[in-house]
C-alpha cells in the first residue's frame, strides 16, 4: 500500500461512518479490500469488503467460529463475546462452533424453520403487527423503533420457542437492556443475560413435564430419542435464536422503512402494488432492501485455523476474519448501479443473511416478518413519512449489526386504515 493511500483512507467507526459506512467501504474494496485494522476494542481483525473474497470466505472451512482459535487469547476466552456468558454454556451455540457439533445441532432446529412450518406463523405475526399498529394509528405520530420494530420480533421468537404469553413482556425487558446497553455499559447486558439464562433453564424443565408443539418441546423430544442434546445446550440454542433473531429483525424492519421513506419513487412503486394485490414486488422488494442496508453490517467471528490468503492478503493462523456483508453487497463487480435501490432487481444473491454452513437459519421467519410489517405499515398508514430530517437521526455504534437507535415518523390520523381481516 502506498502512502497516498493511506492517507486517503477514510476513518472506519465513528458517528459518522456508522450514519453512512458505505463511501468508506467503496474506498477499502478500491484500495485495500482485504483490511487490517485496529477496531475500537483494540482487537486487531482483517475486513474483507469485496463480493467474491466475502462469499468464498465465509464458505473456506479453514476459518473456524470457535473463539478458542483467537491466537490474540491464549487463555480461550472470547475477548468477543458477550461479557459473563462463556462460563455460563450459553456462548457454546451455532454462531460460535464448527462441524461436526453444529451439524448435529443444526440439524436439530432446522426441522422448526422449514418455510412451510414458519407459513403457520403468518396469521400470529399479521395479529402482532396489527396490534402494534392499532396502539399510536391514534396518534399521527410514532418512534417505529420503539413501538414497532422492537416488539415485533421478540413475541414472534418466544411464540416460536413456546415462551408462555404471560412471561413474554419479562423476555421483552430483558431483550431491551441487552440492546439499550450493548457496547455500552456491559453490567446491564450481563444481568439480563443471566436473567434469561435462569428463566431459559426453568421453563426447558417445565417443559419436560409438559411437552407441547413448540421449538423448546422439539429438542427436549431430540435429546430423549439419542440426538445427545445437553439441557445447555438446548438453552445455548435457545439464546442464540433470540441473540440472532431479535436484533437482526428490528433492523431490517427499521432499515428498510428509512430506505422506502427515503426513496419516494420506490416506495410508490410498491405501495400501488400493493393496492393493486401483487405482492411481486413485496418478494424481490425485501432481498433489496436486504442488499442495500442490510440489518447485519459485519457476519459474526472467524479464525483462521492455518495460514491462508484472502484475496492477496495474507493472513496468519489465530487472526480474527471480519467479512463486511454490507460492503460486499454494494460491490459493483457483482450488482449493477449497487448504490441505488431498486426493489425488483432480479439478479440480486446478496449476504445478507451470510453464506455457507452458517447460513441464517431464521431466513424464512425473518422474510415472513419484514414483509408483513413493510405491507402492513404501507398499507395503514398511506402518507406515513419522516418525523425528523436525517442528520438528525442515530444509528447504534455497534460492530456486527447496523440499525438506527430512533425512527421518528408521521402520518394522518383520519387517514389511517384498519387491520385487514385476516
Ligand atoms: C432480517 C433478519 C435476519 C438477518 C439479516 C439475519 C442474518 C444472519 C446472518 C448474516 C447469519 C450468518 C452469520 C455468520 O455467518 O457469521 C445468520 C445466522 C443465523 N441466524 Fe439470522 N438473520 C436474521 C433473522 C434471524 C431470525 C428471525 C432467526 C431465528 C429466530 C435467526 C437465527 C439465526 C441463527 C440461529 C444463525 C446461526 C446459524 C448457524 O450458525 O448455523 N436469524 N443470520
Amino acid at each position: 500500500m502506498s502512502e497516498t493511500q493511506a492517507a486517503g483512507r477514510p476513518a472506519l467507526f465513528g458517528w459518522e461512518f456508522a450514519a453512512d459506512p458505505y463511501p468508506a467501504y467503496a474506498w477499502l474494496r478500491t484500495h485495500e479490500p482485504v483490511h487490517k485494522t485496529r477496531l475500537p476494542s483494540g482487537v486487531e481483525a482483517w475486513l474483507v469488503t469485496r463480493y467474491a473474497d466475502a462469499r468464498q470466505t465465509l464458505a473456506d472451512p479453514r476459518l473456524s467460529k470457535n473463539p478458542v482459535h483467537h491466537a490474540a487469547d491464549e487463555a480461550g476466552r472470547s475477548r468477543t463475546g458477550i461479557p459473563g456468558e462463556r462460563s455460563a454454556g450459553l456462548m457454546t451455540h451455532l454462531l460460535n462452533i464448527d462441524p461436526p457439533d453444529h451439524t448435529r445441532l443444526r440439524r436439530l432446529v432446522s426441522k422448526a424453520f422449514t418455510p412451510r412450518r414458519v407459513a403457520q406463523f403468518a396469521p400470529r405475526v399479521q395479529e402482532l403487527t396489527d396490534g402494534l399498529i392499532d396502539g399510536f394509528a391514534g396518534r399521527g405520530e410514532a418512534d417505529l423503533i420503539h413501538e414497532f420494530a422492537f416488539p415485533l420480533p421478540i413475541y414472534a421468537i418466544c411464540d416460536l420457542l413456546g415462551v408462555p404469553r404471560e412471561d413474554q413482556d419479562d423476555f421483552r425487558d430483558w431483550a431491551g437492556m441487552m440492546i439499550r446497553h450493548g457496547g455500552g455499559p456491559r453490567g446491564g447486558v450481563a444481568r439480563s443475560v443471566k436473567k434469561m439464562r435462569n428463566y431459559l433453564a426453568e421453563l426447558i424443565h417445565r417443559k419436560r413435564a409438559d411437552l407441547g408443539d413448540d421449538l423448546i418441546s422439539g429438542l427436549i423430544r431430540a435429546s430423549d430419542h439419542g440426538e445427545h442434546l445437553t439441557e445447555e445446550e438446548a438453552a445455548a440454542m435457545c439464546f442464540v435464536l433470540l441473540f440472532a433473531g431479535f436484533e437482526t429483525t428490528v433492523n431490517l424492519i427499521g432499515n428498510g422503512t428509512y430506505a422506502l421513506l427515503r426513496n419516494p419513487a420506490e416506495r410508490a412503486r410498491l405501495q400501488q402494488a400493493l393496492a393493486d394485490g401483487d405482492e411481486a414486488l413485496l418478494d424481490t422488494g425485501i432481498e433489496e432492501l436486504l442488499r442495500y442496508d442490510g440489518p447485519v453490517e459485519m457476519a459474526t467471528w472467524r479464525y483462521a485455523t492455518e495460514p491462508l490468503r484472502i484475496g492477496g492478503a495474507g493472513i496468519a493462523a489465530g487472526d480474527p476474519v471480519l467479512v463486511v456483508l454490507a460492503a460486499a453487497d454494494r460491490d459493483p463487480e457483482r450488482f449493477a448501479c449497487p448504490d441505488r435501490l431498486d426493489l425488483a432487481r432480479t439478479d440480486n444473491q446478496h449476504l445478507g443473511y451470510g453464506h455457507g454452513i452458517h447460513y441464517c437459519i431464521g431466513a424464512p421467519l425473518a422474510r415472513l416478518e419484514g414483509k408483513a410489517a413493510l405491507a402492513t405499515l404501507l398499507t395503514r398508514l398511506p402518507d406515513l413519512r419522516l418525523g425528523a430530517a436525517p442528520d438528525d437521526l442515530r444509528w447504534r455504534g455497534g460492530l456486527i449489526m447496523r440499525g438506527l437507535r430512533t425512527l421518528p415518523v408521521e402520518f394522518t390520523p383520519e387517514r389511517a386504515g384498519g387491520a385487514k381481516k385476516v
